[in-house]
């Protein structure tokens, strides 16, 4: 029995293994390893019988750096038949013989001795067939300017968060503007310390009739207006009516000189509770704490603006519609109004980025020494001081005076960072960020959390998982429950990589989004650094997909296996 042997397809980690040549700053390569030694070897306590010697040493280009928890791969590449017993040890393990970047102690990087080699089985990695990705350094035509990334640049065709700020000051109106792409609505803005019967005649003439005044929750509580739908306090999607109000000082409240009294009395810090008669015909609305950083809604944008403008925090607010038919008016339409009547007009979205820039959005709330499987690293964790979610930077060496640091900002994936899934190719990038910065000793890696599904959360993901099973690819699923495709943004992981002390970057990623989406924030981007990983038949039309509807970078077209 010994002495027979058989001819094995063995399906494991051969595979060309590449690491980042970082010799060269500005032109970094990626190359595959020197040949290296790998030996199949098994524990032959577990055997009664030692089993048969299989050739166990041959000489590969390397190993591929994979997930511990992840099923070996094959590759159609490389050698793939060698001889082993008919019974290999379901425990054998691969190590390789005089690595280099997988530290000192010989093991194959990424992978401990006693859980990847611990389930491999020639059966078991069937689906996890690899092909060769090809793999080129390029970063040509990925840079974008300065200006681009930067939060303070309004979006295309918009005026800037700036300008509107400089014409509240000055009393003027401004048209705020909630979703470029989605249900578009807009509203004439402006601060209700300046309001006048010629505003108010302005908005009624081109709005819905119904003028809103957008106040923090202690003046409301001041003037005792509570709001007219409590059980909507917590439906962020629906904007806080308190009882609405006409002043006293009104005779039937509905005329442009009648309200304009109503809303200065609202926004006046004399007022008292017995200065109004409820109902009425003006509509406070409860901001939301936190501003449009909380909610991206019109109430939020309004007070939010007024307040940057350095006013008092009340302001007035009314949806705009089309003086033929009373449609909520499109974008086309608003921005031919704010053309003919030259007032500045802004996106809620250019304003939550006006706001992520300068305020402090996290704060440090521990270090400590962190050793992993690819080396020692110091962990940083942080507190988004919004919403209280932690984050986590893992920091190697010393990141001195902050320039061209490698930066990996790694989205949340828990079915694959955690689980090895094999769908995306999360955790394998997570693994090759971790080896290259520890290598490369000195970088860092920001964990963010709350991108889980490309920030649509973890339900979701596995929602939209179900849809991709069914036919869609990964963006159309996205859609399909209702999300947009990529739902992140990256300010807190900028406002991280900020306090740790980067500067300049040399960006982790094949997502060009990712890397416009990290600059301004006083953080520049002075390389791409690709992240190629294997392309396997469960992840290939992910990939695919990311690549011609994402825009991701990769070598070259993934091929079909
Ligand atoms: N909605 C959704 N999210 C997914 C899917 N697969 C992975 N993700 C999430 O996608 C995020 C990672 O985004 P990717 O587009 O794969 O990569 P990236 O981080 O943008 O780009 P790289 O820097 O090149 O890695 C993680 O939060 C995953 O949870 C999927 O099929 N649907």
């Amino acid at each position: 029995m010994d002495n027979v042997r058989h001819t094995y397809k063995i399906n494991c980690t051969i595979h060309k293994h590449y690491f980042l040549d970082i010799t060269n700053k500005n032109k970094p390569r990626y190359k595959s390893h020197p040949q290296q030694e790998v030996v199949l070897s098994s524990p032959t306590t577990h055997h009664r019988h030692p089993p048969p010697s299989p050739p166990t040493t041959t000489t590969m280009d390397s190993i591929i750096f994979h997930h511990p928890l992840f099923p070996p791969f094959t590759t159609t590449k490389h050698p793939s038949s060698y001889t082993l017993p008919k019974h290999p040890p379901p425990n054998f393990t691969l190590r390789s013989l005089g690595a280099t970047a997988a530290g000192d102690n010989g093991s194959v990087p990424g992978v401990s001795n006693s859980t990847a080699g611990d389930n491999f089985s020639p059966e078991n990695s069937q689906n996890f067939k690899t092909i060769e990705a090809e793999i080129t350094p390029e970063t040509v035509d990925f840079f974008v300017s300065d200006a681009e990334g930067d939060p303070d640049c309004p979006s295309d065709g918009f005026s800037s968060v700036g300008d509107a700020l400089s014409s509240l000051r000055r009393g003027k109106i401004v048209i705020v503007v909630d979703d470029e792409n989605g249900d578009i609505e807009g509203n004439f803005v402006f601060p209700a310390c300046f309001t006048s019967p010629e505003t108010i005649g302005f908005v009624m003439r081109y709005g819905s009739g119904i003028i809103s005044v957008g106040m923090m929750l202690e003046d409301l509580e001041r003037l005792n207006l509570p709001l007219m739908s409590p059980e909507n306090e917590n439906n962020s999607l629906a904007p806080s009516f308190t009882i609405t109000v006409d002043s006293i000082d009104t005779t039937t409240g509905v005329s442009a000189l009648d309200r304009a009294k109503t809303i200065l009395a609202l926004a006046s810090r004399d007022s008292r509770p017995e200065s109004f008669r409820r109902p009425g015909h003006v509509f406070p609305l409860k901001y939301r704490a936190g501003g449009v950083l909380r909610r991206a809604g019109h109430t939020e944008a309004s007070v939010d603006l007024v307040t940057l403008a350095g006013l008092d925090a009340v302001s007035v607010l009314s949806t705009i519609v089309n003086p033929e038919d009373g449609s909520i008016a499109s974008l086309d339409r608003l921005k031919t109004l704010a053309l003919d009547h030259d007032i500045p007009i802004v996106l809620i979205t250019d304003l939550i980025r006006y706001r992520r820039k300068r305020e402090r959005l996290v704060e440090k709330t521990s270090i400590s020494r962190l050793p992993t499987r690819w080396g020692v690293f110091e962990a940083h964790c942080y507190e988004n001081k919004l919403d209280g979610t932690e984050h986590i930077a893992v920091v190697k060496g010393d990141i001195g005076d902050g320039r061209d640091v490698l930066v990996r900002v790694h989205s949340e994936c828990l079915t694959g960072d955690i689980f090895g899934s094999g769908r995306c190719d999360c955790g394998n990038q997570l693994s090759l960020a971790m080896e290259i910065i520890e290598e490369s000793g000195r970088g860092v890696l920001v964990y963010l959390r709350g991108h889980e599904g490309r920030g649509i959360g973890l339900g979701h993901k596995l929602r939209a998982y179900n849809l991709q099973d069914l036919g869609h690819d990964t963006v159309e699923a996205n859609l399909e429950l209702g999300f947009a495709p990529d739902a992140r943004e990256y300010g807190i992981g900028a406002q991280m990589l900020r306090d740790i002390g980067v500067q300049t970057m040399r960006l982790m990623t094949n997502n060009p989004a990712k890397f416009t989406g990290l600059k301004g924030y006083g953080l520049a981007i002075v390389e791409r650094v690709p992240v190629m990983t294997p392309i396997t038949d469960e992840n290939r039309r992910y990939l695919e997909t990311k690549r011609t509807k994402m825009g991701h970078i990769y070598g070259s077209d993934i091929p079909d296996l």
